[in-house]
């Protein structure tokens, strides 16, 4: 190590003492707008009569409706005339007299965003000149137009006037992931930040990693979207991610040593509000920590609430609930424990908070490991030792409780019954995307690895890997398949580095990419999830209609066509053929190209 003089030492004092005292006064502010947040909006768009009253009168065909629009007066004002509404129609209002309050005293939903035209955007981004084949040629400039489509900026009035609306208010326009999601979601942003960055437009990206980090310092972590409602529960934490993602493409390393506090204040955060023991380790859950029904699905929430008996019963199935939303994966039967201990069952058995998550735990590693290395940046040894010895116990932990050498593979950990899920599920690889494990055990994870996908026939599905193999009618599971979940996979097979693992990685790939290409060419849409049984099939089920737009899958394509753009050809099939490892399945390949032929194009 390289010795250091008496003024570069008292440099770095300088700094670490600046930082400390950043730090505290972070957590004072933190605490003092977190306060200010919860007390001013939470009558209205949180919880409380208002909401409840309004809510279970089913007003709009989608309950997120009211919650996102704008109040006419102040909200202290709102619930005086609330109270009043109340007491003039002797507590039992008329649907159609609800109807009228909410008509006189909100305005429509989603008037605080102007469409917005990303002033960095380029109508040819070079990602473009890397794809061969005409027709995926453009569909890439088709979904680098669709950008301008999904740009939102917050009117001025939204910074005047924060309390008329249910909005969190950010500095810098954003990309939404589109149809019903208005506002900014916290885990999509990370592909929509990647796919801004392959379009070349690096200030919308830069924006948008800004405005999380200026969320951190108001409310102390990141909420699951954009709005004042989604207060108690976050999404799974990728803004260290986002970074660095940035800092890859731009070499800004300034970027990454100037993000360090709120990364680790996030970081700190999650392990903060997030921690178990499980088997003696250190282990992190999804956990909500607000009260009641989501505010954005309320009468839902409380209809499956229903069969549970005490007040008690019903909070715990909304803090599972809510808990679900914060893993990204709102509904699934992941999260289901029923008597028996396994998955079977529908959302009353939702034991989120007793299941020890692989991917939310492989991605608080990467974070440590992202912190350590932004503090290596910096020339800070003493901190970067910290967080790589953080990194390192997390990683300890993960081979130690959720790596299963039978079912080779690592498998989420159920606390109440003391046992691996062996339930297949896409963030059961999630380490290989963030390389979460020894890797002087690469060879013996890939061979394991690729069993378990050939055991549980992952190949055998014309339109992606579908999220699980148990099909409930919850949006995430099967035959759903989300971009985000093939990204993780694909991208974790690549950077396992074998060359069976790398075949069968890209052979996915392009299918992902000609797949949505197929759905793109029939509907003109992009969609949120896809089918698995179907080749361009869309996805459907769960408590909302499927919805187009859409930031992450579009994110993902973009990043994709980059990379395999330049052998991808849609009429010829040679491109990524089967490993003879799969060659097993060729019957059942057999019956996906049938289905493929009938899509008119072959994956
Ligand atoms: O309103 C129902 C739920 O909607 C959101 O979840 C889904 O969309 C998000 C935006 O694309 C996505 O991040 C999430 O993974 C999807 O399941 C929202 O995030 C949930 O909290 C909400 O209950």
């Amino acid at each position: 190590m390289l010795s250091l003089g008496r003024s570069a030492q008292a440099k770095m004092l300088l700094a670490k003492t600046l930082r400390q005292w950043a730090h505290l006064r972070y957590n004072f502010c933190l605490a003092r707008a977190a306060r200010r947040l919860s007390n001013k909006y939470s009558q209205i768009y949180c919880y409380g009569p208002l909401l409840h009253t309004v809510q279970m009168a089913k007003l709009f065909p989608d309950s997120k409706t009211f919650v996102d629009m704008k109040l006419k007066a102040s909200p202290e004002k709102t619930m005086e005339l609330f109270e009043a509404f109340m007491a003039s129609t002797n507590n039992t209002p008329t649907n159609d007299q609800i109807r009228k309050f909410v008509d006189d005293n909100f305005g429509a939903k989603g008037t605080e965003l102007e469409v917005w035209t990303p002033t960095d955007w380029v109508e040819h981004p070079a990602f473009l000149d890397l794809v061969n084949d005409p027709d995926l040629k453009q569909w890439g400039v088709d979904l680098n137009n669709i950008w301008k489509e999904l740009g939102r900026k917050m009117k001025d009035d939204v910074h005047k006037n924060p309390e008329y609306y249910s909005i969190i208010p950010v500095p810098n326009p954003v990309i939404i992931p589109g149809g019903r999601f208005i506002e900014f979601y916290y885990w999509d942003s990370y592909w929509i930040i990647r796919g801004l960055l392959y379009s070349e437009m690096r200030d919308t990206a830069r924006g948008m990693i800004e405005n999380f980090m200026s969320i951190v310092q108001r409310i102390g972590f990141i909420p699951n979207g954009g709005r004042v409602y989604y207060w108690g529960r976050s999404q799974p934490p990728l803004l260290a991610g986002m970074v660095k993602s940035y800092v890859d493409f731009t070499k800004d390393d300034r970027f990454a040593i100037n993000a360090l506090d709120v990364l680790e204040h996030e970081f700190e955060y999650f392990i903060n509000n997030h921690s178990v023991q499980a088997k003696g380790y250190n282990l992190a859950v999804y956990r909500d920590s607000s009260k009641g029904p989501r505010p954005e699905s309320y009468s839902e929430d409380i209809e499956t609430a229903a069969t549970f008996n005490t007040d008690e019963d019903k909070e715990n199935h909304y803090s599972e609930l809510k808990s679900a939303a914060e893993s990204g994966m709102d509904f699934s039967s992941r999260w289901y424990i029923n008597e028996e201990g396994t998955n079977v069952g529908n959302l009353s058995v939702t034991k989120t908070r007793s299941i020890v998550p692989v991917d939310l735990n492989s991605i608080l590693y990467w974070n440590a490991k992202i912190i350590a290395e932004f503090h290596a940046k910096a020339g800070n040894v003493d901190k970067m030792t910290e967080y790589e010895t953080k990194a390192q116990k997390i990683k300890e932990a993960i081979q130690a409780v959720l790596w299963n050498e039978e079912a080779g593979c690592w498998l989420d950990y159920d606390l109440i019954n003391e046992k691996p899920r062996d339930y297949f599920v896409t963030s059961n690889l999630a380490p290989l995307w963030v390389k979460a494990y020894n890797i002087s055990d690469t060879d013996k994870i890939s061979a394991s690895v690729l069993n378990y996908i050939e055991k549980n026939k992952l190949d055998t599905f014309p339109g992606g890997i579908p999220n699980t193999l148990y099909q409930t009618g919850e949006q995430w599971d099967f035959p759903n398949v989300w971009a985000p979940l093939q990204y993780i996979i694909i991208e974790g097979l690549d950077n396992l580095g074998t060359p069976d693992a790398k075949q069968l990685s890209k052979r996915w790939g392009h299918r992902w990419v000609k797949s949505n290409f197929a759905a793109y060419r029939d509907s003109r849409a992009m969609f949120e999830k896809y089918d698995a049984e179907k080749f361009g099939g869309h996805g459907g089920g769960g408590e909302y209609g499927v919805q187009k737009g859409f930031g992450w899958t579009n994110g993902v394509i973009i990043e994709w066509l980059a990379k395999y753009g330049h052998e991808i050809s849609l009429s010829n099939t040679g491109a990524a053929g089967p490993s003879s490892r799969f060659l097993s399945l060729l019957g059942v390949t057999a019956v996906a190209l049938i289905g493929a032929f009938a899509g008119h194009l072959i994956w």
